[in-house]
């Protein structure tokens, strides 16, 4: 539009905002997994994704193009990747177990019970699933180094002895391929710490081979939980600096991929509050409708012992799968790992069969438990039908020997049926029971029900905390209710907004405005217990006269909340991990006193200043070091926490970790007198140690009760006579 005036472009400009929008309006954007719903059959739906293509339309997660060429997607497909996705979301350890290309490798099904099902599964291990692999190996992201090496030995022991992961071989391969890739021969060392080139090569390298962002996601925790074992090592003389900074880098590297991963989630969550979740009656949908022929099956075999077909009889063991799968919420692996042993060993309690399973191919130590109906136990007992040999597999395949895939399995039930399986695969029902769960069992119910689907404690409370399309409903009504100014809707609002007359909405919006009360009251004092008096004087200035907590009521409920405040704060973690506190340094005063702590900004009461940073060692130990020490300063100090007694040595400086640099805590002097701060005992998640951290209130010289005086030690501090200060 060179020659055009600026009016004629500004109109070209509109039209095509204009065009833009009613192009957005009008689906020009495609998720791959809405066409699995919508066209099952997929050479109609290739044939769609063609078009939608050539015509300019975008499909987003789109299955790679060699993938949808090569084999007919397995229905469920991307259902699978959404419960992996979720799984990784709400449980990191999830993904390891899962993720992996080779478990991705090793979940292929072999058993191949007809022709149809042979070139399927056959045709994904031979094309889908070595793609990444090959991708991996082409960009030298395969190889591993020697198991044996020094530092994979040392960092699997540390897996299995420390931090009690048995299932941990997954995670030494992936750091094995990482050094391997950053140092391409001989015994793997820690040269690549400096290397921030390569590891950026490493990075692009992972996304290149088309890893999913949860799979990249777990290599990099891998790595990281690597530097921290190794950064642990006092054999290894390792630049503790050097580790952190580069954990930092890779901290650093992993946010997009975090951010595409998140964006994952959030596009398969919003899909399911979209099309809404299946229920656990809708997953079952294949036990009814095969429940018949299910039937019919087990009065030939078991009751009229008439001899059935190969294919019957596979087909019945299925059901029998799907039956533990989506009835009794087991895992896939469950059923796969189940051993005659365990059938065996099934106890009859209050009714039901119970029966444990230790195999379960997940990283969770739990057992894995189902409880049969005495009619689920009769069915199961026609197993000696399917055994051809020695196998100790409760499960046989068709050759008799052990089931390698039992979602495949149940895909082909659903086949079978004619049912569409999409939303009918183990972790959906899993889901869809959680959901029902979540909405109408007890905090105990809900504990004993993630024992039974067997979840770790963490994950089955994250699931818990998912919304469900109801709730968010129910919960936006509520929002609906509320007028700017705080009060509650009156009876005409409720009836002109669509709601009842009665007070169930006013009554519901009182209990929610009475519990934000008691938390803002809670919230107002959270490192000092508040008298009484207070609570009423803050209850008067908020100017609320009903629907108000009491002020012993609050008194009451109050903890110390400041603590798990803390032990959140970025910026209390980050200081104490680098020893870096602004606003103090360090003066020399005349006299014995020596050096000590003073302020150079205003800090507000509550603050924290800094740690008391050093080795926490038993009190015992502490005790003997003074003792040593004689009438020399002292670092030390002693504390109680959860029970034991305590105390941090930083007596012994310079410390390990920050080699070369003072400490403030340690510099602090003792003040009984006038002390403008108090130590408080919180246990971070930094680096397993016990962090001191302490609260200022004035700007000037720091100092704390040390809470001894001069009787105490048995009379050893008699002659200090600057405690008495
Ligand atoms: C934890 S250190 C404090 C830092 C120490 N002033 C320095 O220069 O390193 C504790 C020692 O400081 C000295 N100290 C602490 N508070 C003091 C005070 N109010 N007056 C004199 N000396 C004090 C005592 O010798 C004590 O053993």
């Amino acid at each position: 539009m060179k020659g055009c005036s600026a009016v004629e472009i500004a109109a070209q400009v509109d039209i095509a905002k204009q065009s833009t929008r009613v192009w957005t309006a009008t689906q020009r954007v495609w998720e791959y997994k809405t066409l699995v719903k919508l066209l099952p059959d997929h050479a109609s739906r290739m044939a769609m994704v063609k078009y939608l293509i050539l015509n300019g339309y975008l499909i987003l997660n789109k299955p790679f193009d060699e993938d949808m060429d090569c084999a007919r997607e397995a229905p469920g497909t991307s259902d699978s990747v959404t419960s992996t996705t979720s799984a990784v979301a709400t449980s990191p350890v999830a993904c390891t177990a899962s993720s992996s290309p080779q478990e991705e490798e090793e979940t292929d099904s072999s058993e191949t019970p007809s022709s149809d099902e042979r070139t399927r599964d056959s045709s994904r291990r031979s094309h889908s699933t070595p793609t990444v692999r090959e991708a991996m190996q082409a960009g030298g992201m395969y190889d591993k180094c020697p198991p044996e090496s020094k530092l994979l030995v040392g960092f699997k022991n540390h897996l299995i002895g420390a931090l009690q992961v048995q299932n941990c071989q997954q995670e030494v391969d992936n750091v094995s391929r990482f050094l391997r890739y950053m140092q391409p021969k001989g015994e793997p060392n820690l040269e690549f710490l400096t290397k921030t080139t390569e590891t950026m090569d490493y990075m692009r390298a992972l996304i290149n081979s088309g890893l999913s962002a949860a799979t990249i996601l777990n290599y990099w925790k891998n790595i990281i939980r690597f530097l921290q074992y190794v950064k642990g090592c006092v054999d290894m003389n390792v630049d503790w600096y050097k580790i952190l900074k580069y954990i930092d880098y890779l901290k650093t590297m992993r946010k997009p991929v975090a951010r595409t991963h998140s964006g994952n989630v959030c596009s398969t969550r919003y899909d399911r509050i979209v099309d809404g979740m299946p229920t656990v009656h809708d997953c079952n949908l294949v036990l009814r409708s095969g429940k018949k022929r299910f039937l019919d099956m087990y009065n030939r075999m078991a009751i009229s012992k008439i001899v059935v077909s190969p294919t019957d009889k596979m087909w019945y063991r299925y059901y029998c799968e799907a039956l533990m799968m989506l009835r009794h919420f087991q895992r896939p692996g469950a059923v796969e790992g189940m051993t005659v042993k365990e059938w065996v060993n099934r106890k009859l309690t209050d009714g039901r069969y119970l029966i444990g399973i230790k195999k379960h191919k997940t990283g969770a130590t739990h057992v894995a438990t189902i409880a049969l109906t005495l009619e689920e136990e009769a069915w199961y007992l026609i197993r000696p039908e399917f055994v051809r040999g020695e196998c100790n597999c409760f499960f046989l395949s068709a050759r008799g020997t052990k089931i390698t895939s039992g979602s495949s399995d149940l895909l082909r039930l659903h086949e079978s049926c004619g049912i569409n399986h999409v939303s009918c695969t183990s972790g959906q029902v899993r889901r869809a029971a959680e959901t029902l769960v979540a909405t109408s069992f007890t905090e105990n119910q809900k504990q004993n029900v993630a024992a039974y689907m067997f979840h770790s404690d963490l994950m089955a409370d994250k699931h818990y905390r998912m919304p469900v399309p109801s709730t968010i409903v129910a919960t936006a009504v509520l929002f609906d209710t509320l007028p700017g100014d705080c009060q509650p809707p009156t009876k005409k609002q409720r009836v002109d907004a669509g709601f009842s007359e009665n007070r169930v909405y006013y009554d519901r919006w009182r209990k929610c405005k009475y519990a934000d009360r008691q938390e803002h009251l809670l919230s107002s004092y959270t490192y000092q217990k508040p008298s009484c008096r207070k609570i009423e004087r803050l209850i008067s200035k908020e100017g609320w006269t009903s629907n108000c907590p009491k002020a012993q009521h609050i008194l009451d409920m109050w903890t110390p909340a400041l603590k798990y405040v803390i032990a959140s704060d970025k910026h209390i973690l980050n200081s104490c991990s680098r020893q870096k506190w602004k606003g103090l340094v360090i003066k020399s005063f005349d006299g014995q006193k020596g050096e000590g702590v003073v302020a150079t900004t205003n800090f507000t009461k509550g603050d924290t200043v800094c740690d008391y940073h050093g080795k926490v060692i038993t009190k015992a130990d502490g005790e003997m070091m003074m003792e040593e020490l004689g009438n020399q300063a002292c670092y030390l100090f002693f504390f109680k926490a959860g029970g034991e007694n305590l105390c941090i040595d930083a007596q012994t400086w310079p410390c390990q970790c920050h080699a070369g640099l003072e400490t403030f805590g340690r510099k602090i002097n003792h003040s009984s007198k006038h002390p403008n701060i108090m130590p408080l005992s919180v246990v971070l998640r930094l680096d397993d140690e016990d962090v001191h951290t302490i609260l200022i209130k004035v700007d000037t010289e720091l100092k704390f009760n040390y809470g001894v005086n001069r009787k105490s030690f048995r009379g050893e501090a008699l002659d200090l006579d600057w405690l008495d200060e």
